[in-house]
């Protein structure tokens, strides 16, 4: 599905008016569907439109008449003393109808009672930090207990990146006009948003742009991920070498072997710590395991490196960190992993904050993706995880650049970037914000890489199966989220990848004895 920023949509929006299709007649379309999605939804008896000074004030006042004419009792808080423009005909409409309009000084009064509150202050028009005044009104309406309905973006969140600087709406439901904006599914934005609608205000086709952000659905992924054709041994269906565990950390390497495995990864090979491979190599049946020398704490460190590249010679991609430990050791194996080995390589976790401040990921000529949640990616871009988190789509792509690999940043709205290339991933759920799921990704990444999936695809697919396989687990335990482990996610990765694969073609090969054509 299509995510507009604002500078996309406005292109649109002119490239339409070119081919005569008005901003009034926008503005309609756009009123009317949001009106009927009000009604359908909250079935108010009476509402309160809250209204900027530009189009997106417009908007709302186009809902406000609809409401109206459906019987709804309606107020109207206008917040500019003069309109122009297609928002001065609208308004001018309201009040030939005898609908009660107020300055921003009534919002409180006709708050009370209201059953829906329409957010028609800010759209895709706002960015930076909301001035006080505008602040004050949405303090107003999210101290009302009414469901809010927001018009476009919820007001305060900049509706092409997700930020939030001050004061934001928190809608109920986010209705978009034409495409949903990026700031409505990225965090912290995604927060405010509610759930999330669009409606067709009759851009055609022809006016269409091409959008730099896109919704990792399940209809982007169709066809990514190869079937294993036939003839086929262990090999072709990929190695995978994960290099993770220390003596005191064995667990993360079993969820990234596991994850490796149920994503179809035909050989696993495992690296780890010489104090953790009896262990690891008992729990791991269908691995195989080899420790490599550790130091004192139990961590592998530089003397490692011969033991992973002779492996690594194996192997189709790599996957290095979970439970890998911290150090300068750590630090030289990673760099030394980066140097010499070809094959795709996945960074997470304890890889990733062991190369704070190294150029390794830069100067690597070869694929390379890395899994970082916030922190871990604050500690490679010297930023705390606030400032991350504030501003996950800049960071992303900052960090993309910076390193020059695919950078997948983990959290309920999980964003893809390569080079020009983003992608928001839907699946997320809260369920996954639990010790051991990201061990999992990085496996389920690993192995796409080691079938020979790009980079990028990878971890969108990695990504999109993992929130998934949470959300079946879920629908099908009916247990509450806050109980889901991270080894429920195994069982349920296998349906999650029939479901891409139900979308993907056929490999070529030849064809099973007596499957049909097509
Ligand atoms: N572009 C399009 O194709 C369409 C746009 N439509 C609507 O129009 C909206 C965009 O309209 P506009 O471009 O007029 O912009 P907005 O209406 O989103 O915002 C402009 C208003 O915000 C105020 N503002 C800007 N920065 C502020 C700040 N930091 N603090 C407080 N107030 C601030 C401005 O003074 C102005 O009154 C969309 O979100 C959508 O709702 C729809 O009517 C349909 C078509
Ligand atoms: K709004």
């Amino acid at each position: 599905m299509r995510l507009y920023t604002a500078e996309e949509m406005g292109s649109a929006d002119r490239a339409a008016q070119e081919m005569g299709i008005t901003g009034r007649i926008l503005m309609e379309r756009a009123g009317v569907g949001m009106a009927t999605l009000a009604l359908e939804r909250f079935s108010p008896r009476r509402a309160v439109a809250v209204c900027g000074g530009g189009n997106n004030g417009g908007d709302g006042f186009v809902v406000a008449r609809e409401l109206h004419r459906a019987g709804v009792e309606v107020e109207v808080v206008a917040s500019k003393e003069t309109y122009r423009g297609d928002p001065e005909a609208n308004l001018r409409a309201l009040r030939a109808l005898g609908i009660r309009v107020v300055g921003p000084e009534g919002l409180e009064g006709v708050l009370s009672g209201a059953e829906l509150v329409v957010d028609a202050l800010l759209g895709t028009g706002f960015s930076g930090e909301v001035r006080e005044r505008e602040a004050a009104m949405i303090r107003q309406i999210n101290a009302s207990p009414a469901p809010v309905l927001a018009v476009d973006v919820p007001s305060g969140v900049d509706g092409s990146t997700g930020e939030v600087r001050g004061a934001a709406v928190r809608a109920d439901l986010t209705v978009c006009a034409h495409a949903i904006k990026v700031g409505c599914v990225v965090s912290p934005g995604r927060e405010h948003a509610g759930r999330v609608a669009v409606v067709d205000i009759g851009i055609p086709p022809g006016a269409e742009v091409e959008p730099s952000v896109v919704l990792n659905d399940a209809a982007s992924l169709a066809g990514l991920i190869p079937r294993t054709a036939e003839p086929a041994h262990k090999y072709s269906a990929g190695a995978l070498l994960v290099v993770a565990g220390s003596r005191a950390m064995t667990g993360a390497a079993v969820m990234t072997v596991a994850g490796a495995q149920r994503a179809g990864c035909g050989i696993v090979f495992l690296v780890t710590a010489a104090g953790a491979a009896p262990l690891l190599d008992a729990r791991l049946t269908e691995a195989i395991v080899e420790g490599a020398p550790e130091d004192a704490a139990g961590h592998m460190g530089e003397e490692a490196l011969d033991a992973v590249l002779g492996r690594a010679g194996r192997a189709s991609a790599v996957v290095v960190g979970p439970g890998l430990g911290v150090g300068e050791g750590g630090r030289r194996l990673v760099e030394g992993i980066l140097r010499e080995v070809e094959a795709p390589v996945l960074l997470d976790a304890d890889a990733i904050t062991n190369l704070a401040g190294s150029g390794a990921l830069a100067r690597r000529e070869a694929p390379a993706v890395i899994t970082p949640h916030a922190g871990e990616l604050g500690r490679i871009m010297g930023a705390g995880a606030r400032e991350i988190s504030a501003s996950r789509l800049r960071c992303a792509r900052e960090a993309a650049r910076r390193h020059r690999c695919c950078v997948l940043l983990k959290g309920s709205d999980t964003i893809v970037v390569e080079g020009d290339r983003a992608a928001v991933n839907p699946t997320g759920h809260v369920a996954l914000a639990t010790a051991g799921t990201g061990d999992v990704l990085s496996g389920v990444i690993g192995a796409l890489l080691s079938r020979g999936v790009e980079p990028y695809d990878a971890a969108r697919a990695g990504a999109w199966a993992h929130g998934r396989a949470a959300r079946l687990w879920l629908e099908e335990t009916g247990w509450p989220a806050e109980s889901l482990i991270a080894t429920d996610l195994l069982s349920h990765l296998p349906r999650a990848f029939a479901e891409l694969l139900g979308n993907s073609p056929e490999a070529e090969g030849p064809a099973a004895p007596g499957s049909g054509a097509g």
